[in-house]
């Protein structure tokens, strides 16, 4: 079903399908999810300028706008660029293209934030950090004067949590378990599981933090996001959750009848 978008200021129908990320030898071809994530993130970067401190955000969609600031650093057509990353997947790969990088101490004010997310609703209110990097991800956006988010049409929802994916939570690994147990009890049909890694046996996913995830899935919705985000706050373990209220500025949507803009 389609999702609404009510706060849409302008759509380029179709105007982004010539453009350099998709294929461009057949139109016909019809455009993958990862073109459309690439098209979002290479309009996202229209809006970086030279001298500006830029968030990168991490996954996906965001290295595609990583991998584009480089692309114009080294063809010279951006300068005096300097990157915060949000994860050290991010700063490994801004390392590996030459990206000048910082961090919040040293530059607390971001010019320009761009990172993708797992659910936008309607008011552009997010759930990010199934990549795991949800708190360095908050910390950086947070100190964007402009918080750019890139996404494909499939993470727009109704509302948050409706999608019956997780909405994560890191959490300091004492008594883990314990802490996971008082969030499940905070919601109506909440159900919660610390996050594991396959590749480590299903060992607890760590954080770049060295914290765990705790997943919460949502039988019947979320409710009031301010009030789940202050009680799930309220839970002595939790460090942060991945709910991103009111704090984006622009939605970049790349569907696959074009490019649309979201303002707040
Ligand atoms: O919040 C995130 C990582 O913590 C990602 O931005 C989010 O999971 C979206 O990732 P992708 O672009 O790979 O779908």
């Amino acid at each position: 079903m389609a999702i609404p978008l009510p706060r849409c200021l302008y759509t380029e129908k179709g105007a982004s399908m010539s453009s350099p990320p998709c294929p461009s030898s057949s139109p016909a071809i019809p455009l993958s999810q990862e073109d459309l994530k690439k098209i979002a993130a290479h309009k996202a970067v229209d809006y970086v300028k030279s001298g500006m401190v830029i968030g990168l955000g991490t996954g996906s969609t965001a290295q595609h706008a990583v991998a584009r600031i480089a692309e114009l650093l080294n063809q010279g057509e951006l300068t005096n660029i300097i990157g915060i990353p949000t994860s050290k997947q991010t700063l490994d790969q801004a390392v590996a293209l030459g990206i000048p990088l910082s961090d919040l101490d040293d530059h607390p004010t971001v010019d320009v934030a761009i990172d993708g997310a797992d659910e936008v609703d309607t008011e552009l209110n997010l759930i990010k950090g199934r990549g795991g990097s949800l708190l360095r991800e908050k910390m950086v956006e947070a100190s964007a004067k402009k918080f750019i988010v890139i996404v494909d049409e499939s993470k727009l929802v109704r509302g948050l949590g409706s999608s019956g994916h997780a909405l994560p939570v890191e959490v300091v690994p004492f008594c883990a378990k314990n802490t996971a147990r008082k969030l499940e009890r905070l919601f109506d049909g909440c159900k919660a599981e610390i996050r594991v890694c396959r590749q480590r046996n299903g060992e607890p996913f760590v954080t770049d933090n060295a914290n765990y995830i705790v997943n919460l899935f949502f039988e019947k919705g979320i409710g009031n996001l301010e009030a789940a985000s202050e009680r799930i706050l309220g839970v002595e373990g939790v460090i942060e959750h991945g709910m991103f209220l009111g704090m984006a500025t622009t939605v970049v949507v790349a569907g696959k009848s074009g490019v649309t803009f979201l303002d707040k």
